[in-house]
């Protein structure tokens, strides 16, 4: 089989009179002028528009030898996004194409912008925007995006009370703890399990039992400190971690909660539910290997809190 090229496929000598090779001027006006983007041509240190499309001039109106910054930003001077710096080297050659995103203030709209030092007719480097409009495309990205955050949220809240739930604590929980023994300060943990809560549903029914948990998590959380991590582990169990507490500390907030509870009484359809709550305290250690060695010390301390009759709080000891 011959290697040659048919001549009739690939001609030796270029036709200057093939179509292909005829493009004019106004051949590449016409494909420019049609094109669904902004293209533009800037002069680097004057920043004056030296050339723009039609679809650029349709929407942001005719160059008559202004400055991008006033022709596309209604500005009064150079804008703060400029790319300009970007496009050449310190030694003044182009560098590959700076592609990024933005959202048009003037206009509202988000444009992917294709941003290149390009040389013009008279030698010098200018530079050269061609910007896709993408808003379409973005707003479905933002909107999967926030839909992403809320999930993330939900994922970490507890539904009936809003709190961090169990899976936030142990997220959040694990970088207290790191933190504590990086900076050698005492992280202390506080469970709190109400007492005889089967009671309240029993009595009162779920939706009782909802509103007292939603009114104890409030108060809780009105005494702590936002730097302090409060999360319902689930039922009526929930579990404080306050960094830079030392155990004597997370005692006296442990039963100024202990009081608080104690005098909440929440009204439910004409009648008042008394509550109280037990309490289990524990601060970590220098060789505490997770936070379950903490969970399982201050679930210890409360264990003998419930067995000492409720209603008080008690310190792990070994
Ligand atoms: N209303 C309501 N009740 C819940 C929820 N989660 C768990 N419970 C109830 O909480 C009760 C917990 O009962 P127990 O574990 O026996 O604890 P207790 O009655 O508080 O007794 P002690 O802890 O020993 O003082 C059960 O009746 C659960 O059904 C909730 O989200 N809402």
């Amino acid at each position: 089989m011959s290697s040659q090229i048919p001549s009739t496929e690939l001609p030796d000598e270029p036709d200057t009179n093939s179509p292909a090779a005829m493009i004019s001027a106004g051949g590449l006006q016409a494909v420019l002028d049609n094109l669904d983007a902004l293209v533009y041509v800037s002069d680097f240190e004057t920043h004056e528009l030296l050339y723009m499309n039609a679809y650029g001039r349709q929407r942001w109106g005719e160059i008559d030898g202004r400055k991008c910054w006033q022709v596309l930003q209604n500005a009064d001077g150079p804008c703060s996004f400029c790319t300009n710096h970007l496009l050449r080297t310190p030694e003044g050659s182009p560098t590959p194409p700076h592609v990024w995103e933005f959202r048009n203030p003037i206009d509202q709209r988000w444009y992917q912008c294709r941003d290149q030092a390009i040389p013009w007719p008279n030698g010098k480097l200018v530079r050269l925007e061609i910007a896709t409009d993408i808003s379409e495309r973005k707003q479905i990205e933002l909107a999967l995006q926030a839909a992403h955050e809320r999930a993330q949220t939900a994922a970490l809240e507890d539904e009936l009370t809003g709190l961090p739930n169990r899976r936030a604590f142990f997220q959040f929980g694990k970088q207290m703890l790191h933190q504590a023994l990086r900076n050698r300060s005492t992280l202390s943990m506080v469970m709190v399990d109400l007492d005889f809560f089967k009671r309240v549903n029993d009595t009162y029914g779920h939706q009782a039992g909802d509103e007292v948990l939603i009114r104890v998590s409030e108060v809780m959380q009105a005494r702590l400190r936002d730097s302090d991590l409060i999360a319902r582990m689930g039922g009526e169990e929930f579990v404080l971690l306050l960094p830079e507490t030392p155990i004597n500390k997370a005692c006296e907030i442990a039963q100024q909660l202990r009081v608080i509870i104690r005098a909440l009484g929440v009204l439910h359809e004409g009648h008042t539910i008394e509550l109280s709550a037990s309490f289990g305290i524990t601060s970590n250690r220098p060789n505490d290997p997770n936070l379950e060695a903490l969970l399982q010390r201050a679930d210890q301390a409360l264990y003998q809190s419930k067995e000492q009759g409720r209603d008080r709080i008690s310190i792990y000891t070994d």
